[in-house]
């Protein structure tokens, strides 16, 4: 009864409404069949044009691998210079996405949206026409501002706008483009691959185009009438969420969100930064745990040093090419798309708990997969038989098999080959400029070795590369329906109004600080480690990230974004049941539009 009683105090603060409190089950939407259930298509479009940002925010992370290829010969790029461009971009991303909560509050959804695509437009043309490495940096770092606040906005703007029947769904658009971007990306590197001069200020430059559409949408979409009404602006709220609703009675929803507003700014946790409010209110601070555990262990299972990686793994199946391995890349991103395509399908139908305990999972074992194919690719890893003398003493001449070889940075394998055996090979430095040659001899550039020797610089040849590629597929397959998207959606819609946009920047921040961290240590560890070794790392990563899950997410599908505060009421780690305080919960029904006071001794006010 005390809960019962707790639950009404939290939300009976408005008269003119009856609060009805009942099971989860028997709320409004779950009620509606899914295909009875209103499909405003302005919705859609809202949800359109902000996910242009989640396009832009894939677009921009994935081309530069293609843009580096062209812009390392132009520009000479050293490995500093090529690391700084990439690896600026995903830093100044956790920075915006950080401050991106304080903005988010202060400004609005739409007014960051807009900005963020303003920055992404400043970005890609500052980048289209760098005249050096510096200013490349500078337009690096611009559109990496931008990423961040597109990367956190994005979401929490969707969910605010979705009925809680589509919001899962549409919140996983976001993700779907942001995969999408990945792919057009690894298509336009694919395509202008072969325009050798500038072909890079294409690559760079052509994100203008999606970051402009979004610009001129936004400025005639509205603002979330979640945030109207936080400001006080409920008659623009009114009007808003009715046009979103496409003209449906929204008096219901408007009730609730108004009724869950007031209800916290009675109780507002005492003053200071939200911050620091979230982690007082246990509720919250719960929700933050989940939500930046579940970014963390996003990162931490490896999706970026897989896609990374996935090049290097379809030439050491055999793809040697480098045109052909850059169009098998490509494929690898595709296939990342295609299958976030099915978490679209998936969220709404199996909700985001199972989906994420599936997705990670699989993730885990295609990972151990992964490193069992290294491994046996290490174990038969083909020795090496010429020993030239080498000018430089370097420690290359030190290995005996290619294992060894490609793991120092500083070496490469050259050998030759006869179907699958592996002859005449040798272990010899790197060409400092350009990885794609050795410094000297017959892998070198300009040599002309009438037997065709072939360079290796960071795989080695191997018979049991079918595993790694299988692994890859699967990987993929599973990720990114689940692990890839739930975060996002997830992190959307724990919190409350009050702690929604710098809940969504600390979290968001997480993710691209792991980011970096993943991206910058991968070869590092794989150094240390061997990469079955880093593989096996990372399977560790997705077991513990899937003990988390299983622990501490509860289910949040179909429920109304004011009610999933109260999924983290009770203690975090309940292995996903809902907690004695939140298996009631309240609706509002406006009743004839009277002003009808709750009472207590009401039958129809308790189960
Ligand atoms: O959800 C996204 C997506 O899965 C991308 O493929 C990945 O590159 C990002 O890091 C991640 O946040």
């Amino acid at each position: 009864m005390s809960n019962l009683m707790a639950s009404r105090r939290q939300k009976a603060g408005d008269d003119g409404e009856r609060s009805l409190i009942g099971p989860p089950s028997r709320h409004v939407d779950e009620n509606l069949p899914d295909r009875d259930a209103p499909k405003p298509l302005f919705v859609y479009l809202l949800a359109f044009f902000s996910a242009l940002g989640g396009f832009l925010f894939g677009y921009d992370t994935g081309v530069v691998s293609g843009a580096m290829i062209l812009l390392k010969k132009e520009m000479n790029l050293n490995a500093l210079w090529q690391e700084l461009l990439v690896s600026s971009t995903v830093g100044a991303a956790a920075l915006s996405a950080l401050s991106g909560g304080y903005l988010n509050g202060w400004l609005g959804r739409r007014i960051c949206i807009l900005v963020a695509s303003f920055i992404f437009t400043v970005g890609g043309i500052i980048l289209s026409l760098a005249p050096d490495k510096v200013v490349l940096l500078v337009g690096r770092i611009t559109v990496g501002l931008g990423i961040g606040i597109a990367s956190m906005t994005v979401p929490v703007y969707i969910a605010e706008v979705s009925p809680p029947h589509l919001r899962g769904q549409l919140v996983t658009i976001n993700s779907l483009f942001i995969t999408g971007g990945q792919f057009i990306a690894s298509v336009i590197d694919g395509a202008f691959s072969y325009v050798r001069q500038d072909g890079w200020r294409y690559m760079l430059g052509l994100s203008c185009l999606p970051s402009v559409l979004q610009f001129f949408g936004f400025i005639f979409l509205p603002e979330s009438p979640r945030w109207l009404l936080q400001k006080g602006r409920s008659l623009e709220a009114h009007q808003v969420l009715s046009q979103i609703r496409g003209g449906q009675n929204i008096d219901e929803e408007y009730d609730t969100i108004r009724a869950s507003i007031e209800e916290e700014e009675k109780d507002l946790n005492g003053g200071g930064p939200v911050i620091f409010r979230i982690l007082r209110h246990s509720p919250t601070r719960r929700a933050l745990i989940v939500g930046c555990g579940l970014q963390m262990f996003q990162q931490l299972s490896g999706i970026n040093t897989v896609m990374y990686y996935s090049a290097t793994i379809v030439q050491m199946a055999g793809v040697r090419d480098d045109k052909q391995a850059i169009w098998l890349a490509a494929a690898t991103s595709a296939t990342n798309f295609v299958f976030t395509l099915l978490g679209v399908w998936l969220v709404e139908k199996v909700g985001r708990r199972k989906l994420t305990l599936g997705s990670l999972l699989g993730t885990g074992l295609s990972l151990a997969l992964l490193a069992v194919g290294f491994l046996l690719s290490a174990q038969n890893s083909p020795p090496i038989t010429l020993h030239p003398l080498d000018p430089q003493n370097s420690t290359c001449r030190t290995y005996g098999s290619c294992e060894g070889c490609m793991l120092d940075p500083d070496c490469g394998f050259c050998f030759l080959e006869n179907g699958t055996n592996v002859y005449d090979s040798s272990c010899v430095p790197v060409n400092q400029s350009s990885t794609d040659h050795a410094a000297w001899g017959r892998c070198s550039n300009g040599t002309e070795a009438s037997d065709n020797p072939i360079w290796a610089y960071n795989y080695c040849p191997s018979s049991y590369s079918w595993i790694v590629l299988f692994g890859l597929i699967l990987y993929l397959a599973f990720f990114a329906p689940g692990m890839g998207p739930m975060p996002w959606t997830v992190n959307s819609e724990i919190y409350p109004l009050w702690a929604r946009s710098t809940g969504n920047a600390c979290s968001a921040g997480v993710n691209w600080i792991f980011n970096v961290l993943v991206s910058l240590t991968f070869l590092h560890v794989a150094e240390f480690l061997t990469y079955y070794g880093a593989f096996f790392l990372y399977t560790g990563l997705a077991m513990l990230g899937l003990i988390f899950v299983l622990g501490c997410l509860p289910e949040t599908k179909g429920l109304q974004l004011e009610e999933i505060e109260n999924l983290f009421a009770g203690q975090l780690c309940s292995c996903g049941e809902p907690s004695p305080n939140s298996n009631r919960h309240v609706q509002y029904i406006r009743v004839k539009g009277s002003n009808y006071l709750p009472s207590d001794n009401d039958a129809s006010d308790v189960e």
